[in-house]
């Protein structure tokens, strides 16, 4: 006999709700009022990883949700803890990864009146700016409904941040327990196929069959769709050499042929029919304009958001759909027939592959002591070739740049760094969410300024014994570490500079601390972890005078007089 009187309550629902739609795992800092809604989920089966700091578990759910395409699932307090996670939240948005953040909240009717109550915010309203949704739910009931309009929300069309925000009185609410199962459900084809219209098709293949030296731009939405195998199937088909952006790197090996990753001034300024693949015309591009573009280029452009099409450049072929059905319909209304032959600009390319190389080669091999960006990352990238699944995080400013020029990346999802916003503090929650999520090895290349934004997570790496390997490029500073005062004229000693011992940090959490100031040291360090999987930190001590302001955005700094 069923019993009917049986009641649950709102804590109960949400992880229900969470657990019917294949949550596996929530990162997060519990407190009031969602401690023991942590504890639920993990007698439910849910993992739950707590860290140090809001942001950092945000920056882990984001990366899951980039990495898998299911929404991650980030936990906060009400007020300071949601404020701290919605910094990830809106780096989420902006980079079009999924993932909801679910925080506590005060009474509403103390917080309407603007009573005073513990931790008062209003954290729905405030979230919005943030967000591609921000929903509360009032009423335990409507927990079940909750959650799938979040998951909807997140996946669906371009993917992004969406806060759900539950205040205290829903957690606790009773409801009988029949009731609450009715208000659960699995969430039906939460990211539906979109298909472009034939006309579209048409239309981009009229262009490409007019292109004598065509690129392809491969962006991280070409990435976060999982269509390698259709991309992949689309460049050799039509012999079409395609330049990856940072996070795309890997949907096709870098030591792809027709990879024209090494030539990217010399093809982005002569290519005349661009087909940009789930890449954004925006500033990592130079919006399309200026010294590195042709005004004659003519672009086709691949993106589930039509909004993103004519955003900086006029788009003479738009293709709006999901990356996986566009190709899948290019791919069966092409005629290679119908395309000319790319000989002479790919042998052009590939000129231009080898000098580049050759210069960048000169560099990488060069001994220094102390080490320099190129020495050092150039062994490492030696070393990652026999580790080629392994995930690898980067960020930084001189560290982020030369490590996404040299170290080779050959699957699709693996290379995790700042983004679209170039955000510093995405090192070790993305980190932990990729080693989390996909129980595979994850080496972190970082700044040591970088570094400092997330660096306590290196305990949360060591309390869940990660297979985490964290490099850190200890130039002694921000881009630099010889200059004191913000002048270069009265450079520090060196030594003085190197005296950050992160490495110790490590240690004292049980982690293995290495502090490198060869190459042979610094690769011996990396083969061990490698090989013994445990949470390691390496000190990479690296050259003071080496790197430049703002690394490659040096242009960005406004122009004034020279600082004196
Ligand atoms: C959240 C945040 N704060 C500050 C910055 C500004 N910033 C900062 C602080 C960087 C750190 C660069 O120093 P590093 O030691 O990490 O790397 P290199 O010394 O190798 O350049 S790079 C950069 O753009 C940022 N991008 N994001
Ligand atoms: N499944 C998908 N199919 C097509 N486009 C997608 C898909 N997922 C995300 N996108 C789009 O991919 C683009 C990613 O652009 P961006 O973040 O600028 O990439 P990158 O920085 O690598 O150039 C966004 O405009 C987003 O709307
Ligand atoms: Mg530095």
């Amino acid at each position: 006999m069923e019993n009917n009187s049986a009641m649950t309550d709102g804590m109960h629902i949400v992880v229900k709700a969470l657990k019917a739609n294949g949550v596996e795992n929530i990162y997060g800092v519990v407190g009031i009022p969602v401690t023991d809604l942590a504890r639920i989920a993990q007698n439910e089966g849910i993992r739950y990883i707590g860290f140090r700091h809001e942001q950092n578990a945000g920056n882990a759910a984001a990366i899951s949700g980039y990495i898998t395409k299911k929404p991650g699932i980030c936990l906060t307090v009400s007020a300071p803890g949601f404020l701290n996670g919605l910094v990830a939240l809106a780096n989420a948005t902006t980079n079009a990864f999924p993932m909801i953040q679910i925080s506590g909240s005060s009474d509403r009717s103390i917080v309407d009146l603007q009573q005073g109550d513990y931790e008062e915010l209003d954290q729905m309203n405030i979230a919005k700016p943030f967000v591609k949704a921000s929903y509360r739910v009032n009423k335990p009931e409507d927990i079940g409904i909750g959650i799938a309009r979040a998951i909807r929300a997140a996946v669906s069309g371009r993917p992004g941040g969406v806060y759900l925000d539950l205040p205290a009185s829903v957690l606790e609410a009773a409801l009988k327990e029949t009731d609450a199962d009715k208000s659960v459900f699995v969430v039906e084809d939460p990211a539906p196929d979109m298909l472009p219209s034939k006309k579209s098709v048409d239309k981009a293949l009229q262009v490409l069959s007019e292109a004598k030296k065509p690129l392809v731009i491969l962006g991280k939405g070409a990435a976060y769709s999982q269509s390698e195998n259709e991309i992949k199937k689309f460049i050799e088909m039509t012999g079409i050499p395609f330049l990856p952006m940072s996070m795309a790197k890997g949907v096709l090996p870098d030591d792809h042929v027709l990879s024209a990753a090494t030539a990217r001034s010399f093809v982005l300024e002569n290519a005349d029919v661009v087909i940009l693949l789930g890449a954004r015309l925006n500033w990592l591009l130079g919006h399309g304009k200026g010294p590195h573009w042709s005004s004659k280029t003519r672009f086709i452009q691949v993106d589930i958001e039509p909004m993103e099409i004519d955003s900086n450049r006029p788009i003479e072929a738009p293709l709006v759909g999901d990356m996986c059905s566009v190709i899948k319909e290019l791919l069966s209304s092409l005629n290679p027939l119908s395309l000319n032959e790319y000989n002479d600009w790919i042998d052009t390319i590939e000129e231009h592959k080898k000098i580049n190389a050759e210069k960048m080669a000169l560099k990488i091999e060069q001994i220094t002591e102390p080490m320099n960006y190129f020495n050092a990352l150039g062994a490492i990238n030696n070393e990652l070739e026999k580790w080629r699944d392994i995930y690898l995080v980067n960020e930084g400013a001189n560290t982020l740049d030369n490590a996404r020029n040299i170290i080779n990346m050959y699957h699709p999802r693996r290379r995790l760094d700042c983004g679209t916003w170039g955000v510093m503090g995405i090192g070790m929650g993305y980190s932990i969410g990729a080693a989390v999520t996909e129980n595979k090895q994850v080496v972190a290349i970082v700044g040591d300024s970088a570094f400092g934004f997330s660096g306590m997570e290196i305990e949360t790496i060591c309390r869940y014994k990660l297979p985490v390997t964290i490099i850190v490029f200890n130039n002694g500073g921000i881009y630099r570490g010889d200059e004191i005062n913000g002048t270069s004229s009265d450079p520090a000693p060196t030594s003085l500079l190197m005296s950050s011992q992160y490495e110790k940090l490590m240690e004292a959490f049980g982690g293995y601390g290495v502090c490198a100031k060869s190459i042979d040291e610094l690769v011996n360090a990396l083969k061990n972890s490698l090989n013994n999987k445990h949470p390691t930190l390496i000190n990479c001590l690296i050259d003071a005078s080496a790197g430049v302001e703002s690394g490659h955005l040096k242009n960005l700094n406004p122009k004034t007089n020279s600082v004196k």
